[in-house]
């Protein structure tokens, strides 16, 4: 395991991480750095390795090889909670709620396991419902709620205790585009407001491409471009990426193609 390099303060770095299942490569040599208050967006086909990305960031998933370094630390065989209560939350492509719980309760307990005390809690999860316009979701059942409220929040959840970096897994995902845009402008408005990394993971490549200011794209578990959102919409790489995955261009092509 190598030290980590200067530049790794204040960021969450990947540094040639490698995940093999059973001989499946799902990630090889891949680096990334989210630094705080940046959106960075992470792109790929289906398959590309995307969600193994932000199980290794969040520690769900230990890599085979490289490292995960948080603000200089080397994060390598710690579990999901300790990244957690470090600071790096996530969101999952399943809301994940606590579905026997109101959706306020979801985000008090969350709260109270990280630390704060119960009125503490409460407080932030009243500030979050209603800096996401999620006040008249609180009292609801989180198990009832409809898909795309789910997901709201889910990232209202995540954002408890203030984590210094979020990884979006899909969080458009069944959202009209209007609903898509109204979230891309939430999560660059916490992003700046709390100083906190994004990555954002999304089938919705306009939402990347409106949302972020730099972008990574994963193919067959490599990085094979990252850029500016003007320089991803012009790769040619990037276009033969998804181009080659059906037959169809699929909308995501398109909108990277514009
Ligand atoms: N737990 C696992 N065991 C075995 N193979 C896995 C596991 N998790 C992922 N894979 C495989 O690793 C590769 C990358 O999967 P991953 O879910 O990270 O891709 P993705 O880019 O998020 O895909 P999608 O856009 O379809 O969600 C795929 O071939 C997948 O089948």
């Amino acid at each position: 395991m190598h030290a980590p390099d200067a530049s790794s303060a204040r960021s969450l770095q990947a540094q040639g991480i490698g995940v093999a299942f059973a001989g499946l490569r799902a990630l090889h040599g891949v680096n990334l750095a989210l630094r705080p208050g940046q959106v960075l967006g992470l792109i790929g086909p289906n398959g590309a390795g995307k969600t193994t990305m932000v199980n290794v960031l969040t520690g769900f998933q230990a890599p085979t090889q490289g490292q995960v370094v948080l603000n200089g630390q080397v994060m390598n065989g710690r579990g999901a909670h300790t990244f957690r209560r470090q600071g790096i939350a996530r969101t999952f492509q399943a809301g994940r709620l606590f579905k026997d719980l109101s959706v306020l309760d979801n985000l008090a307990v969350t709260g109270v396991a990280l630390g704060a005390s119960r009125p503490e809690a409460e407080q932030q999860a009243w500030h979050l419902l209603e800096r996401l316009k999620l006040t008249p979701l609180a009292p609801r059942g989180a198990g009832a709620l409809p898909y795309t409220d789910e997901r709201r929040v889910a990232i209202a959840r995540a954002l408890m205790r203030s984590p210094q970096y979020l990884l979006l897994d899909e969080p458009a995902a069944g959202m009209s585009e209007h609903e898509a845009s109204d979230l891309a402008a939430n999560v660059r408005d916490m992003a700046r407001e709390l100083n906190c990394g994004v990555l954002l993971i999304e089938h919705n490549v306009r939402m990347v491409l409106e949302t972020c200011e730099y972008i990574v794209v994963l193919d067959s578990g490599e990085v094979i471009e990252k850029g500016t959102p003007e320089a991803i919409r012009h790769s040619a790489v990037v276009r033969h990426a998804y181009m080659g995955t059906t037959a169809d261009v699929p909308e995501e092509a398109e909108a990277v193609l514009g």
